[in-house]
C-alpha cells in the first residue's frame, strides 16, 4: 500500500507535459565519465580503454562510451522528479532499469536538446514504477542521437490504483527492455573488474549527486548499511566489458542497451560480467564476486561483428 509519504494521481501525472531541456558536454565530461565507470581502473595503459580518457596516439577526439548517453536522462528533468500528482519518499527511490538506443556514435562534445515524456506508470502493490523517456537531438543539426528510457522503482509507493486490475500504462513496444533469460551454457566470455572503494564518489561527478551514493546517514535511512553504487555506474562497467570482449574495443559497435538492476552493489566490490553471444545480440549478467550475487542482467544489440570468438 502507498505509504503516507506517497500520493499518486495517475491522470494528473500522465497529462503533464514535460518541458524540453538543454544539455551541453565536452571532452572533459566524457573522460570523467569513463573514469567513473572504471576505464583504465585496473591498468592505466589499458590499450582498449586509454582512448576513452586520453588522446591516445594523437587521436583527434576522445572516444565516447555508448553508456555516456545514459547521463542525458539526468539532465532531462528541469525540476528532477517534482511532478504534479506524484508525491513519494525520495529516499526509497531505486533505479530499476535502463534502456538505451544509440542511433549514431556520440560526439566528444555537443549541445543537445532533450525531449522528455512519461513512458510508463505501474502499480506493483509494494512499489510504483515510473518510466521516463528522453530523446536527445543535436542542437545544430536537429539530428536524433539517442533515446533513453529510465525505469525508477519507488518502494512503498504502490497501492494507488482505484480499481482492479492494478493501474498499468506503457506507451512503448512490449519487446523492448524485457528481463532476459540467462543461458545455462558456458558464457562466450567473462570479465572480472574490481570497483574502487571511491567509485561512487568519482562517478557522481558525472552529474548524479544523490547522497544515497555518498552519505552514510542517507544510505542508512534508505535501508542500506552504507552508500551503494549508482546503477548506471554498474551498467557502464558491464557494457565496457562487452566492448572489450566482444566488440574488439570498438564503442561504436553498440546499438541498443538494456539492463535491469537486480540488487545493489557496494563500492569496492568486484564485478564479474558473463557474456553470451547470440547472433548480433549479447546477453549478459553481472555478479558481485564477494557475495556471488547477480546484480544486473540484460542485453546489448551490436551493429555487426567480425568476432574472433
Ligand atoms: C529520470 C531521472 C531519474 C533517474 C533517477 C536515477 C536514480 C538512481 C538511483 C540508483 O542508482 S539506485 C542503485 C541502483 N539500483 C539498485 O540498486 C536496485 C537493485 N534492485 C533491487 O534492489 C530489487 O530488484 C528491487 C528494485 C528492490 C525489486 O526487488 P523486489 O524483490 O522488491 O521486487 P520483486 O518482488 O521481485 O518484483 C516486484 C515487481 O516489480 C518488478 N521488478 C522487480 N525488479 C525490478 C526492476 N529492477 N526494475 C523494474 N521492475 C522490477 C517485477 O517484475 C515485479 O512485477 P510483476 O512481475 O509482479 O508484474
Amino acid at each position: 500500500m502507498a505509504s503516507s509519504d506517497s500520493e499518486f494521481n495517475p491522470d494528473l501525472l500522465l497529462a503533464h507535459k514535460l518541458p524540453e531541456t538543454c544539455y551541453t558536454y565536452n571532452e572533459r565530461d566524457v573522460a570523467i565519465y569513463a573514469l567513473g565507470v572504471g576505464a583504465c581502473g585496473q591498468d592505466a595503459v589499458d590499450s582498449d580503454e586509454l582512448k576513452f580518457v586520453y588522446h591516445e596516439n594523437g587521436q583527434e577526439h576522445i572516444q565516447v562510451l555508448p553508456t555516456f548517453a545514459s547521463l542525458l536522462t539526468l539532465g532531462s528533468l528541469s525540476n528532477g522528479l517534482d511532478l504534479p500528482g506524484f508525491k513519494y519518499d525520495p529516499s526509497l527511490l531505486l533505479h530499476g532499469q535502463q534502456y538505451i538506443e544509440v542511433y549514431r556514435p556520440l560526439p566528444s562534445k555537443a549541445s543537445l536538446i532533450n525531449k522528455v515524456s512519461l513512458a510508463g506508470l505501474q502499480d506493483k502493490g509494494k512499489a510504483a514504477i515510473l518510466e521516463i523517456e528522453t530523446r536527445s537531438y543535436e542542437k545544430d543539426s536537429e539530428e536524433l542521437l539517442c533515446m533513453n528510457r529510465t525505469t525508477v522503482f519507488l518502494r512503498g509507493a504502490g497501492g494507488f490504483s482505484k480499481s482492479s486490475p492494478p493501474f498499468s500504462y506503457k506507451n512503448y513496444p512490449s519487446n523492448q527492455g524485457l528481463a532476459v533469460k540467462i543461458p545455462q551454457t558456458q558464457p562466450s566470455a567473462v570479465l572480472e573488474e574490481r570497483t574502487q572503494p571511491s567509485q561512487a564518489l568519482l562517478y557522481r561527478l558525472s552529474g548524479d549527486y544523490n547522497p544515497l551514493h555518498s552519505d552514510p546517514n542517507v544510505a542508512k535511512l534508505a535501508g542500506f548499511p552504507r552508500p551503494i553504487l549508482h546503477g548506471l555506474c554498474t551498467l557502464g562497467f558491464a557494457i565496457k566489458a562487452i566492448i572489450k570482449c566482444i566488440c574488439k574495443g570498438d564503442p561504436t559497435a553498440v546499438k541498443t542497451i538494456s539492463g535491469r538492476f537486480l540488487a545493489s552493489v557496494f563500492p569496492g566490490e568486484t564485478l564479474i560480467t558473463e557474456l553470451w553471444l547470440q547472433g548480433l545480440r549479447v546477453i549478459y549478467q553481472t555478479k558481485v564476486k564477494e557475495r556471488n550475487k547477480a546484480v544486473l542482467s540484460g542485453y546489448v544489440d551490436i551493429r555487426g561483428l567480425s568476432s574472433s570468438l
